[in-house]
């Protein structure tokens, strides 16, 4: 058995991480952490653990941690990793980083976007960006692994046949993606309170989304191979009263004439080994992925130009699911196990 922590249990994606994890033939859950001083039991903070756990929630100790657990997965907020991921890679403890602290390769960039000095570049350099459809290579060896963001996942993967493949322009790519509020996070904010958002649909962060630079990102480094011409998206988010999933519409400019047929010979072989794929026939909804850790996606051309449709569960396929993907590569086990498809 391999012995895990959870750091940040009391959050929205620690919840899907421990029901995996107690789920899982491998795994167990040994240290809940939280700064909530009463130490709560996680299943008085999480009521669906019931009958599941037993542990409490410890404050934060990354002696605690070292001495529990041979991997932990932080479900803290950015620039809260950054101050936890040094002290337990001192200890030997790999660590999986849900936040966006280790996602972005350059600290300019992370300082750009995340308004916050980056405090670890041994550790930037270290980190292995944990999307295991793309760099499953990368994986197995890793000790720090940058956990993708929830639209970056489905951006990313529903691109990345097309820019591998240089199909399109790289600068012509409009991303429209639409989120239910669980991707907010559990901690209460203003816009994530109901009569805020419900009843409502609206665009946030209109050109300054922090999930830009990322998806830039990996999308060139994915299509480096056949050209060095950087991508550069254009993403808006919007926030939809929904508890969970994740819709993204994205527009592209072909650089030649292109069948439908042909793009989805292209995705079916590009994610022939990717066992939490699926390339839909139909049009992708949130509720096809709810709660499991698929990623559906479809093609279509409209008017000479592509349109690539794509959904998932920001909570599992977004977030805690490939985090369990990537802690079974880690230790050479079948990429699904434990995880709810
Ligand atoms: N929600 C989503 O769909 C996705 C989230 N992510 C990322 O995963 C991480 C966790 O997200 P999520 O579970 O939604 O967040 P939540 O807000 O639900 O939970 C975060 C937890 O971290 C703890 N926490 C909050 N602030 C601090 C702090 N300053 N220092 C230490 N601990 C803190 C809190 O626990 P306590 O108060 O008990 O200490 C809280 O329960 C974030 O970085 C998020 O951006 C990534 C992909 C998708
Ligand atoms: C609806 C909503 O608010 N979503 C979050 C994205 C969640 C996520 O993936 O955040 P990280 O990059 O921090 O992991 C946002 O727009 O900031």
């Amino acid at each position: 058995m391999i012995d895990v922590a959870i750091v940040g249990a009391t959050g929205y994606t620690a919840l899907e991480l421990a029901r995996m994890i107690l789920n899982h033939p491998q795994a167990r859950l040994t240290l809940a952490t939280s700064r909530q001083e009463d130490r709560p039991r996680l299943d008085t903070v999480h009521p669906s653990l019931a009958r599941r756990t037993t542990l409490s929630c410890e404050p934060y100790d990354p002696d605690r941690v070292a001495e529990l657990a041979q991997v932990a997965f932080l479900g803290l907020p950015h620039t809260a990793s950054l101050e936890a991921v040094p002290d337990l890679r001192r200890r030997g403890v790999r660590v999986i980083d849900l936040s966006a602290d280790y996602r972005l390769k350059c600290a300019e960039t992370y300082h750009d976007w995340y308004g916050h000095v980056h405090t670890d570049p041994a550790g930037l350099a270290e980190a292995v960006y944990g999307l295991p459809e793309l760099f499953r290579e990368r994986i197995p060896t890793a000790n720090l692994i940058a956990n993708p963001g929830c639209y970056t996942s489905t951006a990313i993967l529903a691109l990345a046949p097309l820019v591998a493949e240089d199909k399109i322009d790289r600068r012509s790519i409009i991303i429209d993606a639409k989120s239910g509020v669980s991707g907010a996070g559990r901690t209460p904010k203003l816009t994530t309170h109901f009569p805020e958002c419900n009843e409502s649909l609206a665009a946030y962060n209109v050109g300054r989304h922090r999930h830009t630079p990322e998806i830039d990102q990996i999308l060139s480094e994915v299509g480096c191979s056949r050209r060095n011409e950087p991508v550069e998206v254009i993403f808006t988010p919007h926030l939809v009263p929904m508890d969970r999933g994740i819709l993204a519409t994205i527009y592209a400019q072909p650089l030649a004439s292109e069948s439908e047929a042909d793009l989805m010979d292209l995705y079916r072989s590009f994610y022939r080994h990717c066992p939490c794929v699926r390339v839909t026939s139909g049009l992708p909804a949130t509720k096809d992925s709810a709660h499991t850790n698929w990623f559906d996606v479809t093609v279509r051309i409209v008017r000479g130009r592509i349109v690539v449709l794509a959904a998932l569960d920001n909570l599992i396929k977004g977030a805690a699911g490939v985090a369990i993907q990537n802690f079974n590569l880690m230790h050479h086990l079948p990429e699904t196990t434990g995880i709810p498809l």
